[in-house]
C-alpha cells in the first residue's frame, strides 16, 4: 500500500518556542526554547529560581506565556482541549498533596480518569494499569495504605505511579527524587529510562543529570545558558559561571559516557 509521508502522524512532542513568561512585572523567562528528545529524557538544570518549575508548567499549560508558544506534535497547545492534553501530558509536580481520605491506589487511579467517560466506573484495563504502575513503582504492598500514612518518599512514588497509570506520551517532572533516598534515587531515574514517554525533568543534582540525561538545557535566571548532551554542557566553566561553584569535571569515557562532577567549594567573592 502506497503511505505518503505526508499521512505519518507528526510525533513532535512538547516544544517550547522564544517563551517569555512576566509576571508582577518580573521576567521569569526569557525567549526559552526547547526541543524534546523523543522517547528520551532531557534534563532541566539551574539554580534556584532560574525558572526550571515555571518552564514545565508553561509545557503543560498550566500557566500561559506572556509570549512565544507551546505546541504538542507541531500543535499549540492552547488550541488543544484540557482533557486532551491530560491523556497526553502526565505531570508529577514537586509537592503533590492530597487533602482527602485517599489509599495509595485511589491516588493512582486519578491517573485513569482522562481516559474514562465522565461518571464511568474503572475498566479492567484502568485496574490493570494501576495495578501495573504500582508495580513498577515497587509500591504494591503499599497500595491500600492511606496516603496521609505514607512516608514523604512513598508519596512522591505515589505521584508517579499516578503519572505511570495514565499512560502519557509525554512526561514532566519537577525534582522528582527530592525525597527520595539514594536506592529510590537510582531506581526511578532507572524507571525512566526506556519507559517510552518523551520526558522533561527538572533536576539539581547534577551528577544525576550527568548519568540519565540525554540531553540537559541549563537555565539561568530565565534564560538558556546552553544546552546538548551531558558530556558536553556539564564543564568545570560552566559550573563556575552558572553556580558559582568550583568542581573537578571527570569527563565521559568510551567504557563510561558518564561524566562525574566532584564539587571543590564555592567560588564566593572571587566569582
Ligand atoms: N507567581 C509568582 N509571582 C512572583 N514571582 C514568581 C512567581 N512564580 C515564580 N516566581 C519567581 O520566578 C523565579 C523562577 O521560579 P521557579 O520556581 O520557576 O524557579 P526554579 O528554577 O524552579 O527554582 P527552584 O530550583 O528553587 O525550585 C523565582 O525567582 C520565583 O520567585
Amino acid at each position: 500500500m502506497n503511505k505518503s509521508p505526508a499521512s505519518a502522524p507528526t510525533r513532535e512532542g512538547l516544544r517550547g518556542d522564544r517563551l517569555t513568561r512576566r509576571t508582577d512585572g518580573r521576567l521569569i523567562l526569557d525567549g526559552v526554547g526547547l526541543r524534546p528528545v523523543p522517547g528520551g529524557i532531557t534534563g532541566l538544570i539551574g539554580p534556584n529560581g532560574s525558572g526550571k518549575t515555571t518552564l514545565l508548567r508553561l509545557l503543560s499549560g498550566v500557566l500561559p506565556a506572556t509570549s512565544g508558544v507551546v505546541t504538542l506534535d507541531g500543535e499549540p497547545l492552547t488550541a488543544i482541549k484540557r482533557r486532551e492534553i491530560a491523556r497526553r501530558v502526565a505531570v508529577v509536580e514537586q509537592q503533590a498533596d492530597t487533602q482527602v481520605e485517599l489509599t495509595a491506589t485511589d491516588v493512582v487511579r486519578l491517573g485513569r480518569v482522562p481516559h474514562r467517560r465522565v461518571w464511568a466506573p474503572p475498566t479492567a484495563r484502568d485496574e490493570e494499569a494501576v495495578r501495573e504502575a504500582l508495580a513498577r513503582t515497587r509500591l504494591s504492598d503499599r497500595a491500600h495504605q492511606p496516603w496521609h500514612t505514607l512516608s514523604g518518599g512513598e508519596r512522591q512514588r505515589v505521584q508517579i505511579a499516578r503519572a505511570l497509570a495514565q499512560q502519557p506520551g509525554e512526561l514532566l517532572l519537577d525534582e522528582p527524587t527530592n525525597h527520595l533516598d539514594i536506592q529510590h534515587q537510582l531506581e526511578l531515574l532507572d524507571l525512566l529510562t526506556g519507559l517510552g514517554p518523551t520526558t522533561y525533568i527538572a533536576l539539581h543534582d547534577l551528577n544525576l543529570a550527568a548519568a540519565y540525561c540525554d540531553r540537559v538545557v541549563v537555565l539561568d535566571q530565565g534564560r538558556v545558558v546552553t544546552a546538548g548532551p551531558p558530556g558536553e554542557v556539564l564543564t568545570e566553566q560552566l559550573i563556575a559561571d552558572v553556580y558559582g561553584v568550583r568542581a573537578t569535571v571527570h569527563p565521559a569515557t568510551a567504557a563510561d559516557p558518564r561524566p562525574y562532577i566532584r564539587f571543590l567549594g564555592t567560588l564566593g567573592a572571587t566569582r
